[in-house]
């Protein structure tokens, strides 16, 4: 592990990639219990805004963004279906989909196990789309699909985006590709709509934090650790005086990721003046490790719950 954290750091400093997401029926007024809407039926919800605009109809209401994080196919594509309106309907605000990849350099055993699995069964970019037509019609809350660089390189990106866009996806993530090379994404992402999310770490320089600040569209993703992503036992405080420095730099929402996986973490980082908290690893492994996917998808609904409570 040490190793790889070795690699992945030198990687991330080398390629200075920039690495390096139930409409509640709870009264935010007191703190009655949370619970979950029963998951939307098939009737479309109404069309779902974009990622800033989630954030800003947030900022209005003084909340902050719940966004969970979780891998596509896995334990196959009928579950992830029936997880993203479970995640829907207990509150998140945007939902981030995992495309699984054979070399997910940025994930940790949990992410890669996950991806893994669900390569094994024969996932692939068209059925996870085929299964989004059908999905995002009946969720409230925007999905941003979570793909590393090589698979839009291979479908080509003015493809992709068309794609995406075609499915009612808002946003989008690719932790490994270099700032430099975002032009051409940025570009095909706006003529589609699609927000493009750069990341910026604890080791990313002054200089070129600004710099993914201002290429960042829909909110920016600061990673709050150094190495994969994976549960940890807390969050570093380093994050208060990163979120403090991005926002000095930006009046764009900042959401924090990696390592959050207790509803105190939630709290911590809601605290410390985050615009959204990003859970990910914890939420497949409920799903990746379940006994069965109806009990993986009971202990999803639980576990939402419990975090999206510490945000009241
Ligand atoms: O798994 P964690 O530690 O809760 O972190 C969120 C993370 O899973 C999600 O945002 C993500 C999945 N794969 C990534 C790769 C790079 C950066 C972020 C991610």
């Amino acid at each position: 592990m040490a190793a790889a954290l070795q690699t992945t750091c030198f990687l991330r400093l080398k390629s200075n990639y920039n690495v390096l997401e139930c409409r509640s029926s709870f009264s935010s007024s007191t703190n009655r219990a949370f619970k979950c809407k029963p998951a939307m039926a098939t009737l479309a919800a109404a069309p779902t805004v974009g990622l800033s605009e989630t954030f800003s109809r947030l900022k209005q209401k003084g909340k902050v963004a719940f966004i969970p994080y979780i891998t596509a196919g896995d334990p196959d594509l009928r579950t992830t279906a029936e997880a993203l309106k479970v995640l829907d309907s207990c509150g998140s605000d945007i939902i981030e989909l995992g495309v699984p990849y054979s070399d997910p350099l940025a994930d940790g055993p949990v992410i890669q196990a996950a991806a893994t699995r669900s390569l094994a069964i024969g996932t692939n970019f068209d059925k996870i789309i085929a299964m989004l037509k059908e999905v995002v019609p009946q969720l409230s809350c925007p999905v941003a699909l979570f793909s590393y660089y090589n698979p839009i390189l291979k479908r080509g990106t003015e493809k992709f985006m068309t794609t995406l866009k075609d499915t009612g996806i808002h946003g989008l993530v690719v932790p490994d590709v270099p700032l430099e090379e975002t032009e051409i994404l940025r570009k095909e992402a706006s003529n589609n709509n699609i927000e493009l999310v750069l990341l910026t770490t604890p080791t990313t320089p002054t200089t070129r934090m600004k710099a993914i600040v201002e290429a960042s569209e829909g909110f920016v993703y600061l990673v709050s650790a150094v190495g994969v992503t994976g549960a940890r036992a807390s969050v570093s405080e380093k994050v208060q005086s990163l979120l403090q420095e991005i926002k000095e730099e930006t009046r764009k929402p900042v959401a924090v990721g990696f390592g959050i996986s207790k509803p105190e973490h939630v709290k911590q980082v809601a605290s410390w003046g985050a615009d959204g908290v990003i859970v990910g690893s914890a939420m497949v492994k409920i799903l990746g490790e379940a006994k069965s996917p109806e009990e993986g998808l009971k202990e999803l609904e639980t576990f939402t719950k419990s975090l999206k409570s510490a945000l009241l």
